[in-house]
C-alpha cells in the first residue's frame, strides 16, 4: 500500500503531476487512464521511486517515507515493473529472461552461473504464469502471448509487493487480452499485490482494474470503481478535441 499527499513532480520545465492525492491499495489493480501527455507514465516512474516528488510525500506505511534514501531502496527492492516491449533479451532462454528481474538482488561480483535457488525461483515464476515447459526455449522463438507472460514472470520473480505496468498489453494479440487479463487478476489476489497499469484502451482498464485513476493535465480528475466509470467520466478525461487539418 502507499499513501500519496500533494504530489508534484516536474519535468525539466514542466510541472506535470500537479498536486496528487492517492492511495495505492493491496490486493487490488488500480487502472491509469488519461489522454496522451497528461502524466501517467510519469506517475508510474514516480510510484517506482525513479523520479522524486518536487514537492508532497509518498509514504509506505510499514516502511515510511521514499524521501529517506533507506525506505526508497526498500521500496525499490519490492517493486516490480513490466514493460510494453517486454524488454526481453531474445538470444538468452525464457528461464534466463526471468532471472534478469533478480540481477540487482546479487552481488555483482558473485561467480555465474545463477545459483541453484535463484534457478528454482525463476521456474516457480515461469510455472505461475503456465510457461515452464518453455523455460529453455530461446525468448526469439516465443509468441507474443508467451513473452509477454515471460514478462510477468520476471517481474514476479522479485516477489514484489507493488507491481506496475506502462501499457502491459500493448504488444499482445487483441484476443489474448481478455485471458491474460483474467489470469493478471488471478496472481493479483493470490499475491495480494497492489497493481497499477497505465492502459490505454478503456474497454480493458473497464474489465480488468478494481479501480480507474483519470488524469486531466497532471491532476486527478477521476478516482473510483472501474464501474462508476460511465460516458460523463469518459467525456471529462478523454474530452474531444477537433483536430485542425481542415
Ligand atoms: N524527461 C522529460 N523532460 C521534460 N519533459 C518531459 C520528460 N518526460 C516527459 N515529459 C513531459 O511530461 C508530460 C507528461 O509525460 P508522460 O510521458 O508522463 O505522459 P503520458 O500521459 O504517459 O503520455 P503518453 O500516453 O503519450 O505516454 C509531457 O508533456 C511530456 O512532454
Amino acid at each position: 500500500m502507499l499513501v500519496l499527499h500533494g504530489v508534484t513532480v516536474r519535468r525539466g520545465d514542466n510541472w506535470v503531476l500537479k498536486g496528487i492525492d492517492l492511495r495505492i491499495p493491496a490486493g487490488r489493480i488500480t487502472a491509469v487512464v488519461g489522454r496522451s501527455g497528461v502524466g501517467k507514465s510519469t506517475l508510474v516512474a514516480t510510484l517506482n521511486g525513479l523520479l522524486l516528488p518536487d514537492r508532497g510525500s509518498i509514504q509506505a506505511p510499514d516502511l515510511g517515507d521514499l524521501a529517506d534514501s533507506a525506505v526508497l531502496r526498500n521500496h525499490r527492492r519490492r517493486t516490480a515493473t513490466i514493460f510494453q516491449d517486454h524488454a526481453l533479451i531474445d538470444r538468452l532462454s525464457a528461464i534466463d529472461n526471468v532471472l534478469l528481474g533478480l540481477a540487482d538482488q546479487r552481488h555483482p561480483l558473485s561467480p555465474l552461473p545463477w545459483s541453484e535457488a535463484l534457478r528454482r525461483r525463476a521456474a516457480e515464476a515461469l510455472d505461475e504464469v503456465g510457461l515452464l515447459h518453455r523455460a529453455t526455449a530461446r525468448t526469439a522463438s516465443l509468441s507474443g502471448g508467451e513473452r509477454q507472460r515471460v514478462g510477468v514472470a520476471r517481474a514476479l520473480v522479485r516477489r514484489p509487493r507493488l507491481l506496475l505496468g506502462d501499457e502491459p498489453f500493448a504488444s499482445v494479440d487483441p484476443s489474448l487480452v481478455r485471458q491474460m487479463s483474467a489470469d493478471f487478476r488471478t496472481l493479483t489476489q493470490r499475491h495480494g499485490l497492489s497493481v497499477v497499469l497505465v492502459l490505454h484502451q478503456l474497454e480493458t482498464a473497464r474489465f480488468l482494474a478494481d479501480r480507474i485513476v483519470g488524469l486531466v493535465d497532471g491532476c486527478v480528475a477521476f478516482d473510483g470503481p472501474a464501474t462508476a466509470f460511465d460516458a460523463e467520466t469518459e467525456a471529462t478525461i478523454f474530452p474531444f478535441v477537433p483536430n485542425n487539418e481542415d
